[in-house]
């Protein structure tokens, strides 16, 4: 194609006439403009090969002006044309940087020779550009910049694709290295620049500060030139940013440490969910080796139940991609353990699966965790029975099933009788010990069904699911508290212990839970007041009976306030000579009612309520009142013996009451005589103390119902008493019963030994005095002699010198 000219030319007669000419050297000719602005104008709309440009242009924009812009704008060469050559003109229009200059007039030869050189070296610029084009096109899209370092000048050059980490700052720094280096990390900085001036060629990657206050990374690479024409030397290469492949590296660095360190087993795993790579975890967890795993299904190896068919095409459907959930996992030896799992998809540009990634802990020890927490919410954690929750959960299912198949329910309330006792007197320690036994042996009677609870402190429930017969209750009640009251080793001592026992029945007893363990409780409450040591049924009348003892406890309450409590006083008699040594003072309650009410109805339920305090308080009182007014009356030497209930014992004051009724009566505390119970004066920790600061105050103490209770004899000899009661269930049986005659010797004996007095209680024959007498015990009270009665009865048979009868030997 012939190149294409445009003429700017602003008279009409010379343009036309060049127009000829051009088209005469075979050019064609794209437009003619007579001015400026029209050729800046067609130049734009017509991108002719080259542009001849007269510079003189009349009016308007001149021929040099227009030039600039037309190189401004698109480049296009051109060629003035013009009849001047002064030096003014020539100076304008070498600013516009001109491809040819041809004076007016020329031959037409001339005007070819100047537009084809012209052309020529527009061509020749075109493939410059061109390469240039090329090369930073190569440089972007290998995300490359060139930069230069001319040593001699000291000046930095860059080009290319640093946007992003030199961005914003000149591409030229001249005499200025150091602008170039201050985008360096101070850390690498230095180095940096020690190879800059070494003379060698470069070769680093280097921190950058990447703008704001991210750091970057870049690649530098350099070789070093030599200086042309004596130039100096320069330092030319390329740059990379490699901020994000050296973050990828971190990432995968990171990735890799986690990996291999984490406690999790990892198992990667291809499209084909075959192992891929598996982590040292999931060798340890696992014991299977990496070489083992690979290439195998987790579901054929690992998991001890396959994930179902749906699982996988579910998951891949899933947003976003991942499932957990507890699995069971089968380690290389076969055993299972539980495991907390994951798995997720990796998915890679388009969206294809290309691996799934299974991570895995062995969560063994929060199920094992659980499971105690489990055992101690539903346990007693001192003797591993149920506690009160699994008794609420059990009762009530166990009740649902009775309901259902039609069958019966039983549930036995259990105590142990006078353990509080046991428990305050030997210590905590042994209370454990006990408890525990006990347990032990309900545990081995019971069957795999029966559920067996604390409920707290001494008191047990069974639950006795499906019982054939009603009978089969009380047989494992009997059995129960046989094995109960076998002797129990303690740590320190042997003791004995009893338990009773209430059963209440469903559907018999209670439809529901809360009446079912109402009507046990009150059966066993039955028990125990009918002696401890036994087993009772629930009976409707029990619940009466128990709304009697709530009033009775009122009607104490009352006694106490309105005066109606009584003493009467038994004597305790001399065996050898028959004279009235002593009384007991003994509390009866003047019912309005019943009349008057024996201890042994009240008593019980005093001790319970606490009621005895105030109870034994006042008889301390007016027992050393009454001794006061004998002792007025003339007979100084009666001894008066008071109960002190177990309670009063506990009580811290005991010993400070007891002193001030000394005092206000002012009787001799050598008059007074304390009894306490066997088991009472068991209570080591704080009884021997207790005892040895009313033994301070000088009274006398004795052991009442001595016999009876747990205690082991040994403890007494280091008591401070002065007195055995010999209990009159012993005596009852004198002296025919062989048993009772070898206990009633043996306490003889030991008293003896250790130099105690002897009091026998309950002598009601003549037979029971003379063995008693004969046997060395010294004193005694019972119906033979005479029955408790008020104090004027016995003021009268004191003034008359009465005399009992006396012992033979
Ligand atoms: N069968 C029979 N019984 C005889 C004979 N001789 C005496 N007794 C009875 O035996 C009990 C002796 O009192 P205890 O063993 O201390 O037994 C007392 C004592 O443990 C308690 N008690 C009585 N008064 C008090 C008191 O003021 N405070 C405390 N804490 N308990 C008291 O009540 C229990 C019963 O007292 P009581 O009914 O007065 O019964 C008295 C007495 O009447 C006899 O020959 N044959």
């Amino acid at each position: 194609m012939n190149p294409r000219i445009m003429i700017v030319e602003d008279e009409r007669i010379v343009a036309l006439d060049l127009k000829h000419s051009l088209e005469f050297l075979g050019y064609t000719v794209v437009a003619v403009a007579a001015r400026g602005a029209d050729a800046v104008l067609a130049v734009a709309q017509q991108r002719p090969d080259l542009v001849l440009m007269d510079i003189n242009l009349g009016e308007g924009m001149d021929g040099t002006e227009a030039a600039q812009r037309i190189r401004e704008q698109s480049r296009v060469p051109v060629v003035f044309l013009t009849a001047y050559a002064e030096d003014k003109t020539l100076e304008r229009a070498e600013q516009s940087m001109p491809y040819g200059y041809l004076l007016k007039p020329f031959e037409l030869r001339e005007l070819e020779a100047t537009i084809r050189m012209a052309l020529a070296r527009r061509q020749a610029e075109l493939e410059v550009e061109l390469a240039e084009e090329r090369l930073r096109l190569a440089l972007d899209a290998a995300a490359l910049g060139v930069w230069e370092w001319d040593a001699s000048s000291d000046s930095f050059e860059w080009e290319g694709h640093l946007e992003g980490i030199l961005g914003g700052q000149p591409r030229f720094l001249r005499g200025e290295e150091d602008a170039f280096l201050n985008f360096i990390h101070e850390e690498d900085r230095e180095a940096l620049a020690v190879q800059l001036l070494s003379g060698q060629s470069i070769s680093a990657t280097v921190r950058t500060h990447h703008g704001r206050g991210h750091i970057g990374w870049i690649e530098l690479h350099a070789k070093r030139y030599a200086g042309e024409h004596g130039g100096g030397e320069r330092l030319i290469g390329v740059v990379r940013d490699v901020t994000e492949r050296r973050r990828n590296e971190e990432r995968l660095r990171q990735a890799s440490v986690v990996f291999n360190t984490t406690a999790e087993g990892v198992l990667i795993t291809g499209p084909d969910r075959k192992v891929v790579s598996s982590n040292p975890a999931f060798c340890m967890l696992t014991g299977y080796s990496v070489e083992e795993a690979y290439g195998r299904d987790p579901d054929d190896f690992l998991h001890a139940r396959r994930h179902s068919d749906q699982f996988y095409p579910r998951l891949l459907e899933m947003r976003q991609g991942y499932w957990h959930g507890e699995v069971t996992c089968r380690r290389r030896d076969g055993t299972l353990f539980p495991a907390w799992e994951h798995v997720c998809v990796v998915r890679d540009n388009p969206g294809e699966v290309v691996n799934y990634i299974i991570t895995f802990s062995d969560i063994s020890q929060i199920r094992q965790a659980e499971q105690q927490i489990n055992h101690l919410a539903y346990h007693d954690a001192l003797t591993g029975l149920g506690n009160r929750h699994q008794l609420d959960d059990r009762l009530e299912i166990e009740l649902e099933r009775a309901r259902l198949v039609e069958q019966r329910l039983g549930v036995m309330f259990i105590d142990l009788d006078g353990f509080k006792l046991i428990n305050d007197t030997l210590g905590h320690a042994a209370g454990d010990v006990l408890l525990q036994t006990v347990a032990q042996r309900m545990k081995t009677l019971l069957r795999r069904t029966d559920i067996a609870i604390r409920l707290g402190g001494d008191e047990f429930v069974v639950i006795v699911p499906d019982a054939q017969r009603i009978d089969d209750y009380a047989v494992l009640a009997g059995k129960l508290l046989d094995a109960i009251r076998d002797a129990i080793q303690l740590p320190s001592d042997r003791v004995n212990i009893s338990a009773s026992i209430g059963i209440a029945v469903f559907p018999d007893n209670a439809k529901d839970r809360h009446a079912l363990m109402k009507a046990a409780d009150s059966a066993m409450y039955d028990a125990k007041t009918h002696g401890r040591n036994r087993f009772a049924f629930y009976s409707p009348d029990m619940a009466e009976r128990a709304h009697e003892r709530m009033a009775m406890e009122q009607g104490l309450m009352q006694a106490i306030q309105q005066q109606a409590l009584r003493l009467h006083y038994q004597p305790v008699v001399a065996l050898e000579s028959g004279r009235m040594i002593g009384m007991e003072a003994l509390v009866r309650w003047q019912h309005p009612e019943l009349g008057l009410v024996p201890p042994a109805r009240f008593i019980p339920v005093a001790e319970e309520s606490g009621l005895i305090e105030p109870i034994g308080e006042w008889v301390l009182q007016e027992a050393c009142r009454q001794t006061r007014r004998w002792q007025d009356e003339g007979y100084p030497h009666i001894r008066m013996a008071v109960n002190v209930s177990v309670r009063q014992m506990m009580n811290d004051h005991l010993v400070e009451r007891v002193a001030q009724a000394l005092a206000e009566t002012g009787i001799d505390p050598q008059c007074l005589e304390l009894e306490i119970t066997e088991t009472a004066i068991q209570s080591i920790e704080h009884s021997r103390e207790r005892l040895r600061q009313l033994k301070g105050l000088g009274v006398m103490i004795a052991i009442d119902d001595f016999g009876t209770g747990f205690s082991s004899l040994s403890l007494l000899k280091h008591l401070p008493i002065d007195r055995i009661k010999i209990d009159r269930s012993f005596v009852t049986g004198l002296p025919s019963d062989g048993n009772d005659v070898a206990i009633t010797h043996a306490i003889v004996a030991l008293a003896h030994s250790l130099h105690l007095e002897l009091t026998a209680e309950g002598i009601e024959s003549t037979d029971q005095l003379n063995h008693l007498h004969q046997l060395g015990v010294g004193e005694g009270q019972g119906y033979l002699f005479r029955r408790p009665e008020p104090a004027d009865a016995l003021t009268e048979l004191l003034r008359g010198g009465h005399r009992f009868q006396a012992g033979r030997q």
